[in-house]
């Protein structure tokens, strides 16, 4: 099943991440509207505010290599071993919603998974159809 599968793509690339300086690991993963799977973890850097989220990451991933006719985001799994839920930043939330992404899933305490419809996680929000 779709969700199953980026909450596990997600958990397993928080294992990744290049966190040395905050310790505090994250991975995503976006389901495309195509039903591809993107993931990402963060990338910190010792100018810390150049640090990048997992998030934004599987993004980048997921224009990098998906065809230009599947850039829809269904929906966006975050995790993080550290802290639960994990939700994504207010960067993020803008990249996300660039490519209209759906739904935002994160863990509760209990790691069952928490759905959120993205107007919620990001209300009236700016995007490419008022330029
Ligand atoms: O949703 C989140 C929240 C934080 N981080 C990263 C940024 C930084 O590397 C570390 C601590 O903020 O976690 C993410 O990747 N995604
Ligand atoms: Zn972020």
């Amino acid at each position: 099943m779709e969700l199953r599968d980026a909450i596990d793509a997600a958990r397993a690339v928080s294992r990744q991440a290049y966190a040395p300086y905050s310790g505090f690991r994250v991975g995503a993963a976006i389901v495309t509207e195509g039903g591809a799977l993107y993931d990402g973890c963060n990338v910190e850097n010792a100018s810390f505010g150049l640090s990048i989220c997992a998030e934004r990451g599987a993004v980048m991933k997921m224009i990098a290599d998906a065809p230009p006719d599947d850039h829809g985001i269904r929906l966006v799994a975050v995790v993080s071993p550290n802290t639960a839920p994990c939700f994504p930043c207010g960067a993020c939330r803008q990249v996300l919603r660039e490519f209209g992404c759906e739904e935002v899933v994160v863990l509760d305490a209990e790691g069952n998974p928490r759905r959120y419809p993205f107007e919620e996680i990001l209300p009236n929000s700016f995007g490419p159809e008022a330029l």
